[in-house]
């Protein structure tokens, strides 16, 4: 264990370290209130951000919409510069954007590392995609016409997006909007606005017109920052990812303007593992799907489903693993799991571990706040024959508790699994490959991971189903969803030759 006292980065580049919001290519320091952010680590405060009043929003949506009018003719190959030299410029900042990314979300420095070059990966993908937006054609019935469909830009676009990756999961959107010819409004969660005004930095030197990117501020008023992106006829898309509660009420509140929505939303992800899976892996890879961001993602094994006959086993050898990590604060190098974001995190996963032990879940390790590192700190515990009826079966514990079921056969394991109302993405390992084939077919998530327990990649479509919400980031699929299709009949043609 590490001290996590006066710990602050050194920045190669301290420009990276923004001070205000960012609207129509301006910086907006000056405020009548402001909001502080803080490193979780420690409650030491980092920064004083504006706590933006709500005509801020409408100042960003009229700069979006004004800086739109030229943006979307601009060519896809003109984008695809921008996005590249974007890529380019968040490799060269890898370490000074993920040391800010540590600092206000808490994560250990090669986990933030690998989120900055994740992050950047959609700029270079969608470099490269935003020139292969095809339409198709058509032969209508009517002889003397013919149809083609164009792919055009949705328009201005909200994206709303959390703190649990405060770069990748705005990149994934903007890079997408942006390569689609749309102009985006971005807000940031209040506890890591800094991640998002760094790439603001960013997008200025690579080049993006003004008005096409812009940040918003505000901490005791995003309620009213979500309704008035909803609200206005301005925007024609919002993207969000968070809870499946605010994306339902940000689907209501679409509703008034008919917007074109993705939601990326909660999830609870089974990690099934069947009696002949290779056992040393399958713990290496529960250890790193249900680990990453110490349980806060939204992929992350919820629930671990291990064989009757080999569960005591695959328990004890994780703990073993889990027993090797080193927690501390994020920025020291020693450190291999930092801290939850705040303390309502912690009370939650206590509140799942209580609740399991109550119904009779046995402990195989026991964790509990680490209050000698700092406020946040949470070390992991590990539940075996954990029962079905534990709160954690049917809700996201975002945290570190590793719950351990038992199961006996396929149809049992699949039942359990897809008893829940939200289905982003599920585990599985086997050596069969028909088992594989099988359970995926049968999962009722977005996506299945077949004996790797990280699976996301800028190229693969990310979302879910079911109240785990829709739409695709990443991939083909993910500029689709910033753009309408047009169909264009050309009738009355004269007859053929
Ligand atoms: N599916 C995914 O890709 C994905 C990714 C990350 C997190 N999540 C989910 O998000 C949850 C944890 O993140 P969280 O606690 O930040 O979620 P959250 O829904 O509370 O917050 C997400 C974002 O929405 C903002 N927000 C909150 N209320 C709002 C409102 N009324 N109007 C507009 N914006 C509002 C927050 O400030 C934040 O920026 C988990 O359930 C997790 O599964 C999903
Ligand atoms: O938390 C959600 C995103 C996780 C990922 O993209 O790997």
């Amino acid at each position: 264990m590490s001290s996590v006292k006066g710990i602050r980065p050194t920045l190669r580049s301290e420009e990276l370290l923004k001070k205000g919001a960012y609207i129509a290519g301006k910086w907006i320091t000056e405020s009548k209130e402001y909001f502080e952010v803080t490193d979780p680590a420690t409650n030491a405060v980092i920064t004083k951000l504006p706590d933006q009043p709500v005509q801020a929003v409408d100042e960003a949506i009229d700069a979006a919409f004004e800086s739109y009018k030229e943006f979307k003719n601009t060519t896809p190959r003109q984008r695809a510069g921008w996005l590249r030299n974007m890529y380019n410029l968040m490799i060269e900042n890898t370490n000074d954007l993920a040391k800010i990314l540590t600092w206000e979300n808490g994560k250990a420095l090669t986990e933030a590392i690998g989120e900055i070059k994740y992050a950047a990966s959609y700029f270079e993908w969608y470099a490269e995609e935003a020139c292969r937006a095809y339409g198709v054609t058509i032969q209508p019935a009517n002889p003397s016409n013919r149809a083609f469909t164009l792919r055009q830009p949705v328009g201005v676009c909200g994206l709303i997006c959390p703190w649990n990756f405060p770069s990748a999961m705005i990149t994934r959107k903007a890079a997408a909007a942006l390569a689609a010819g749309c102009t985006v409004i971005v807000k940031p969660d209040s506890q890591t606005p800094l991640s998002a005004l760094a790439l603001a930095h960013l997008i200025e030197k690579a080049g993006f017109p003004k008005g096409s990117f812009n940040v918003v501020l505000s901490h005791t008023r995003t309620p009213e920052f979500g309704l008035r992106l909803c609200e206005s006829p301005k925007v024609k898309k919002i993207s969000f990812t968070g809870s499946t509660n605010v994306g339902k009420i940000l689907m209501k509140q679409s509703a008034s303007t008919m917007k074109k929505l993705s939601f990326e939303l909660g999830g609870n992800a089974p990690f099934i593992i069947f009696e002949d899976a290779d056992l040393e892996l399958a713990v290496d890879q529960a250890v790193a799907s249900k680990f990453r961001g110490l349980g806060q993602t939204c992929v992350c094994a919820n629930r671990l489903y291990v064989h009757a006959s080999i569960i005591d086993k695959f328990s004890d050898l994780l703990a073993a693993k889990v027993r090797k990590f080193v927690m501390g604060h994020g920025l020291d190098e020693k450190t291999t799991h930092g801290c939850l974001i705040n303390q309502n995190a912690i009370k939650k996963v206590e509140d799942h571990v209580q609740d399991a032990v109550k119904k009779g879940a046995k402990v195989v390790l026991e964790g509990g706040p680490l209050s000698n590192l700092g406020p946040s700190f949470y070390s992991p515990y590990i539940l075996s024959h954990v029962p079905e009826n534990a709160k954690v079966s049917h809700e996201e514990t975002f945290g570190p508790l590793c719950p351990i079921f038992s199961f006996k056969n396929m149809e049992e394991v699949v039942g359990y699994a897809n008893d829940t109302e939200v289905g982003l993405a599920a585990y599985v390992f086997s050596k069969d490959v028909n088992t594989l084939y099988t359970v995926s077919e049968a999962l009722e998530t977005g996506m299945v991971s077949c004996n790797t327990g990280l699976f996301t990649d800028c190229s693969i479509p990310f979302g879910g189903i079911g109240e785990s919400g829709f739409g695709r980031e990443g991939s083909l699929y993910g500029i689709e969803d910033y753009t309408v299709v047009k169909t264009v009949t050309m009738g009355n043609l004269p007859k053929r030759l």
